[in-house]
């Protein structure tokens, strides 16, 4: 055991970054920018108790994402820590923490359900309950012009924020639900007997745990049952003999996180805490993130912490922290010695804007000096071209954060129709792609799997035998299409889909560029599978990008088509490669990269009114160490472009 400090590779610490590695006071909280090296302090500090005699085992550093487990991992290896300790260490999102605590707690897992669109059944069947007990004593309340379905989209967002902010948990239990109270609460007063049915039903599965958890239940759940003493601080679940506990992203926290933190705390009372932050970094307001988490409610809670700062960016160059700086309307410095190239490149249409991407990426791989260059998209959708664009130039890419676009569902339906409509299933040769194929069909076209023989398998199994066995050769494919996909299909998608392939058939690039769209009508399609409305317009965004760049190549519609499958088949080839990373913003969250290009920075391609968009523009101009580029079209900037004084 050595109280010598910790001596990093890489970088000589400043003495703010030792003060904070060295401090051996029981409560830390750090608030900085982004770049000022929060998350390498934390890993110093980790790394001296680590020196002193702490077990790996008994470190706990918990984040609000998963990017952000994967930076602290990074800077963890960056300062010299083997990877093999790195591993041994518990780095984990408060989700993934929560789960396990839950596990041991309850002995055994809950099913845990990950997309929207496998909740809503749950939601629905809410909205049915709450609307039919015959106990309700305001059921005009209830009632409402709008099918339940219809109603999931709003409901999910307002239980993030019920289970973020443990709202009904602060209520007096013996209070009774009315009409007032809910407006009260701001929330409607359906939203919150769907709450509570929703409840009722997630919760009467199992005797001893819930049917299934949904993103955020894994902190919620435990913290609930922290609040009603049925989980305690003294549970051996929670006892973790923990010498040091660290919050990476605390701006982040909510009121659940918060419960789980302060009883992980209670429970380890010897371990020290140290809790990092950037209030401007605030992404995930809807889930009742509050940056007050580390203020004022910790000071209440917790206890008073000692606050140092980290008063410097070490990432980017004291200009783009000028920026930065205006665009968050805050002070902002950095380190002298780093220089970093501000480019602003003026694009009159999305498409030149792919095509200089693509250029800059060629680029990118043809020098030394630089290593990662990330693309941080304001949407999936966006990164259609783009991809386009880099395939057309051989340039190798990875997509982190959502699918290469030749493989996502959008892609695959439109590819499906042509292929059915013209029997042309050129790039289809393999079952695995024509497993996609049918699956991509399936969820668009809304039909179930319905065979007698499947009938003792649940659907998602009956589905993925008989496509399995559609998928295994092409007669077998095109039978399954005409006779399942096609014949069960929802009536208005049938027509759809009927009308989409009728144009194609024609092979008339007139009557592809007039009226295929239209016949397909992607937003209609899209708004029956998805249940947040942003996720259908950016699916049928995806299909309108999609038939801009089929367009855009003047071959015809069957050589476009032919065109995506020789794409597709060159990108199977290609070997992995992660210099160019084109990712969404949250993805990189935590991370930092060469040169960051942020694309498409007009208005109504951002988006500009909700500060979480600001938010999202400041995340992501902060990831840049060498060089930032934007591209933006020069009729119509975004706001936050004249924000950040980057032009008049
Ligand atoms: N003492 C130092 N000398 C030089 N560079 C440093 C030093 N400390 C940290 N850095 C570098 O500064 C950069 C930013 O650090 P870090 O990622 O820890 O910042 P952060 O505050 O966590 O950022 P964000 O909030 O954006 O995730 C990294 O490249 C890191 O290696």
């Amino acid at each position: 055991m050595s109280d010598a400090a910790f001596q990093p590779t890489h970088i000589t610490p400043s003495d703010e970054q030792l003060a904070i590695q060295l401090l051996r006071t029981r409560l830390l909280l750090v608030q900085a920018n982004a770049g000022a090296a929060k998350t390498t302090t934390l890993a110093l500090r980790i790394a001296q108790a680590l020196q002193r005699g702490a077990q790996p085992d008994t470190v706990l550093a918990l984040t609000t994402t998963a990017p952000a487990v994967t930076a602290l991992k990074e800077r963890l290896a960056h300062i010299g820590l083997p990877r093999a300790v790195v591993q041994q260490l518990r780095i984990q999102t408060f989700e993934a923490f929560s789960l396990a605590v839950l596990a041991e707690a309850e002995g055994g897992k809950a099913q845990v359900v990950t997309s929207h669109e496998l909740v809503k059944p749950y939601v629905v069947r809410a909205i049915e309950r709450a609307q039919s007990l015959p106990e309700e004593r305001h059921p005009e309340d209830l009632l409402t012009q709008a099918l339940p379905g219809d109603l999931v989209e709003g409901l999910l967002d307002s239980f993030d924020v019920l289970k973020g902010r443990m709202v009904v948990e602060h209520l007096d239990p013996e209070q009774r639900m009315t009409p007032e109270l809910a407006d009260e609460l701001g929330f409607g007063y359906l939203t919150m007997r769907a709450w509570r049915c929703y409840e009722f039903i997630r919760r009467g599965g199992h005797p001893d745990r819930p049917e299934f958890r949904f993103d955020g239940d894994g902190p919620y759940d435990l913290a609930r049952l922290l609040m009603s003493g049925e989980i305690a601080a003294g549970d051996a679940a929670l006892q973790l003999n923990l010498s040091l506990i660290c919050v990476d992203e605390m701006h982040d926290v909510n009121r659940a996180a918060f419960t789980v933190l302060k009883a992980v705390l209670a429970a380890n009372p010897r371990a020290a805490f140290v809790g990092v932050g950037d209030r401007d970094q605030v992404i995930h307001s809807q889930t009742g993130a509050d940056a007050g988490f580390m203020g004022e409610h910790f000071h209440a809670e917790i206890g008073r912490p000692a606050v140092l700062p980290l008063t410097r960016s070490r990432r980017f160059s004291p200009q783009l922290a000028r920026h930065v700086g205006a665009l968050a309307r805050k002070p902002y410095a950095a380190d002298d010695a780093v220089q970093t190239h501000i480019h602003l490149e003026r694009c009159e249409s999305p498409r030149l804007a792919a095509a200089f991407i693509a250029r800059q990426a060629q680029a990118h791989h043809q020098q030394q000096a630089l290593t990662s260059l990330r693309v941080l998209v304001r949407h999936a959708a966006q990164s259609v071209a783009i991809e386009h664009e880099l395939l057309r130039l051989g340039v190798p890419y990875a997509a982190v954060g959502f699918a290469p676009y030749l493989e996502r569902a959008e892609t695959l339906l439109v590819r499906g129709l042509y292929a059915h409509a013209l029997d042309d299933f050129t790039g289809f040769e393999d079952p695995a792609h024509r497993t996609r194929l049918l699956n991509a069909l399936l969820l668009f076209s809304g039909a179930k799997v319905d065979s007698i023989e499947l009938r003792h398998l649940d659907s998602a199994e009956a589905q993925r035998v008989a496509v399995a066995q559609a998928a295994a050769d092409l007669d077998a494919t095109r039978a399954f299409i005409d006779g399942h996909v096609l014949r069960s299909a929802n009536a208005s998608a049938r027509r759809q889909l009927d009308a989409a392939m009728a144009i194609l058939r024609r092979n008339d690039f007139d009557a592809f560029e007039a009226s295929f769209l239209k016949a397909l009508d992607p937003l209609t399609l899209a708004a029956r599978v998805f249940v947040r409305r942003q996720d259908a317009e950016q699916a049928a965004d995806h299909m309108t990008q999609l038939h801009h760049v089929a367009l855009h190549e003047s071959a015809g519609v069957a050589g476009a088509f032919r065109l995506f499958s020789a794409m597709d088949q060159a990108r199977r080839r290609q070997r992995a490669n992660d210099r160019v990373v084109l990712s969404s913003i949250e993805a990189a969250k935590g991370l930092e990269f060469d040169h960051v290009i942020v694309p498409h920075l007009s208005r109504g391609e951002f988006g500009e009114g909700a500060s979480e968009n600001r938010n999202l523009l400041y995340v992501a101009m902060t990831r840049a160490r060498q060089r930032l580029t934007l591209t933006f079209d020069p009729t119509r900037p975004s706001r936050f472009l004249t924000d950040a004084a980057l032009i008049d």
